[in-house]
């Protein structure tokens, strides 16, 4: 199989053997699967470690950049396209070539990823989630949508019923490092200065710990990560204002067990898990049957 764009990243042995790679792997198998992939310089040098080029390449499995100079028809041949690019012009370049090379797999396709590029339809999803009774609850916080204009914010939040303090989040999800920006309100005259559009939701007390939820088809992996810690109602009646918080909840805010009160650091059981993972499979993947999705993720 003739290869165009050589994957940019050398293959770095630091000379550890990886759990799972047997010593008949450590010669590369001869490729199966060309992965051509598109996405930004942040996130492919998160995601395409040395660890994980050289573990899929023992796999026969071949990462190669794609350019977007060049017109995606004209590269490859490709398997799968694995993106994560933002914008209606790369959309179209992936609809138009998924029309035409029905044969490759691309993870994701853009009508099926929509509803997760806002912040508000995100969880319109989790808040349809019919659990048995025995499974325990999944439940959505409270959420107003501000989408121009938010001097009218305070209105609106009376008007909707919200109580403060309020998490307030960017609407939109598109990798940016503003689409992560997080601030807590403590009052609703104070959001009048934020730049729409924005999501304001119900902060919930949780006990300062997040489960991170990775699901890849039927494979589950949680993590624990450190989290907002909880308000009291001394604390809250003594602050007001809006602050911006950093990434609270990053892969470098991963928590031990052993600092956590052990009623919050639990984690969910697996087989709400598993209900969890099929049913939103079943919601966001089942409407556009016959496009994969390889990964959900859910935090809670
Ligand atoms: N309604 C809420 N009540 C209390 N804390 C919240 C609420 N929503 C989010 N948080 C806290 O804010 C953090 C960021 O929330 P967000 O919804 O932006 O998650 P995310 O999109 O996974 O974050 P990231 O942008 O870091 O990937 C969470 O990690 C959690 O600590
Ligand atoms: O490392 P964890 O805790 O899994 O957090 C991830 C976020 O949840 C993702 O949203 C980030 O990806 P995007 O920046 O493309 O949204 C992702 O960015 P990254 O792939 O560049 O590290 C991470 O920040």
């Amino acid at each position: 199989m003739k290869l165009q764009g050589p994957i940019s990243h050398p293959c770095v042995d630091d000379g550890k053997k990886e759990e799972g790679i047997q010593s008949s792997e450590i010669s590369p198998a001869p490729v199966r699967i060309v992965v051509g992939y598109a996405l930004t310089s942040k996130k492919t040098k998160s995601f395409l470690q040395p660890k994980l080029i050289r573990l899929a390449r023992n796999k026969g499995i071949e990462f190669v950049a794609i350019d977007l100079k060049r017109p995606l028809s004209e590269q490859g041949p490709f398997n799968i396209i694995l993106h994560k690019l933002a914008g209606k012009e790369w959309s179209e370049v992936i609809e138009d070539y998924q029309r035409t090379h029905s044969e490759v797999t691309v993870l994701d396709p853009p009508n099926a990823i929509q509803q997760l590029r806002n912040r508000q339809s995100m969880l319109e999803v989790v808040a349809d989630l019919k659990f048995p009774d025995n499974y325990g609850k999944v439940c959505i916080p409270k959420q107003l949508v501000i989408s121009k204009d938010p001097t009218s914010v305070p209105d609106e939040v009376t008007k909707a019923g919200l109580r403060v303090p309020l998490v307030v989040k960017p609407l939109v999800v598109d990798g940016s490092a503003k689409s992560h920006e997080l601030f807590l309100a403590y009052d609703q005259f104070s959001l009048s200065g934020l730049e729409a559009p924005i999501i304001l939701q119900e902060f919930i007390n949780h006990g300062g710990v997040l489960f991170k939820v990775f699901i890849i088809g039927e494979s589950i992996k949680v993590v624990r990560r450190r989290s907002l810690p909880d308000l009291t109602k001394n604390e809250l009646s003594k602050m007001s204002g809006v602050f911006h918080f950093p990434r609270v909840s990053c892969a470098a805010a991963s928590v031990d067990c052993d600092d956590l009160d052990p009623s919050v650091s639990e984690l969910p059981p697996h087989h709400l898990l598993e209900v969890l993972a099929r049913e939103l499979h079943h919601r966001l993947v089942q409407k556009f049957v016959g496009t994969p999705t390889i990964q959900s993720r859910c935090d809670s």
